[in-house]
């Protein structure tokens, strides 16, 4: 078995801290083997300022698994990370991307499983020049630059009572229905209802479609993308077979009684798809990349900069991401 790669995220943040306690955990929630991309001086001195007692390891991918028992393995990054709890350092950028990218490089080059990421602060690193809006987007791009083929990720977000998919992702909301396009929509259906089925073995994934208007415009009185961008690709999802309905009006649709209808809910814009899931269940949620050729998922949270190094963060989202990498790659035909 392959163990998980885990990218440390911003080391201001509470990245590094779950990472620690998840390591900790790892006997109590029968956690698969993982190591980390990161910098074996900083999580040392992270782990001893939390009081936390985890021995590290510097370790090959190849090797992490033999040891995990009894050390956190680490692959040491060639960027050193600056120790500023808190505050967002641009200086550590390049060790945050090369995490990434060597998280995604060793599981194409079946070194590891499936990529596991700690929370990002993107403005920090559009500061030091970094294009893409998040991990979701540049992860795509990796996979293209690896591959050669084309790769559109799509983001999940996967809750025990609830999976949420913005079909458009960072995309200020001004900007939201100038974006939506017909084509967009089906695309994004498409990749869920394939991920869906040949991810998380759901035979026949059931599709509900959020308009993006108040009561999914109103018959045209109150916005027209719903009847003339979303309807149409709901129509022709269903001639391809795909279980899509819709589009349903979005304040009615995340209910408990309205959550037994559907395997997942497609979403316009990031706060409809993301508010739902993380009310029913911060704690337990996921993110999760679809469309990509390898497995990548994440905590629901993101750095937690008010809570850095206090000590009290929960690990138990990136836990259920560690948990639910290993059950994709076991379900990607055992080769992992
Ligand atoms: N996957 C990723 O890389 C993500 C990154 N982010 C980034 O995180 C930064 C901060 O985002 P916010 O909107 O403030 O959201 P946040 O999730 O970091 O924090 C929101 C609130 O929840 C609390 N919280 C979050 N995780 C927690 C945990 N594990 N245990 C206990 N309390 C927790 C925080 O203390 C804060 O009060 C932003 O720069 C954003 O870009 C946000 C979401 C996901
Ligand atoms: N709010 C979700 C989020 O920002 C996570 O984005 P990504 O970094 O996983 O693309």
């Amino acid at each position: 078995m392959l163990p998980l790669a885990l990218s440390i995220g911003d080391p201001s943040g509470i990245g590094p801290e779950i990472i620690l306690k998840a390591w900790l955990e790892r006997r109590r929630h029968e956690l698969p083997p993982f190591y980390l991309l990161g910098d074996p001086a900083f999580v040392s001195a992270r782990a001893r300022s939390l009081g936390l007692d985890v021995p590290i390891a510097e370790t090959e991918p190849e090797q992490a698994v033999v040891g995990f028992a009894t050390h956190l393995p680490i692959s040491p990054l060639d960027n050193r990370l600056t120790d500023n709890p808190g505050h967002a350092e641009t200086v550590n950028a390049a060790g945050v991307i090369e995490a990434v990218s060597r998280a995604v490089d060793d599981t194409m080059q079946m070194r590891s499983a499936a990529v596991v990421t700690a929370p990002i602060a993107k403005k920090p690193l559009y500061d030091a020049g970094f294009r893409y809006p998040g991990h979701t987007e540049f992860l795509g791009h990796l996979a293209v630059e690896i591959t050669g083929a084309p790769a559109k990720p799509v983001m999940m977000l996967a809750g025990p009572e609830l999976r949420t998919i913005p079909v458009t992702v960072h995309e200020p909301l001004a900007t939201v229905p100038s974006t939506l396009t017909r084509e967009l929509v089906e695309e994004t259906a498409r990749i869920a209802a394939r991920d869906l089925r040949e991810r998380f073995g759901i035979a026949a994934p059931r599709l509900a479609i959020a308009g993006l208007n108040p009561h999914a415009g109103e018959g045209g009185a109150m916005g027209t993308e719903d009847n003339d961008i979303i309807a149409p690709a709901i129509q022709a999802l269903q001639a391809e077979g795909i279980d899509a309905f819709g589009p349903l009006p979005a304040d009615t649709m995340f209910h408990a009684r309205a959550r037994q209808g559907y395997d997942a809910a497609l979403c316009m814009y990031h706060d409809q798809a993301l508010i739902p899931v993380k009310t029913v269940a911060f704690d337990e949620t996921v993110n999760v990349t679809l469309g990509l050729p390898f497995i990548r998922t994440s905590p629901d949270h993101g750095t937690a900069f008010d809570i850095a190094s206090k000590g009290i963060a929960r690990a138990d989202s990136m836990i259920a991401a560690i948990r639910l990498a290993r059950e994709l790659a076991n379900n990607a035909g055992g080769v992992r």
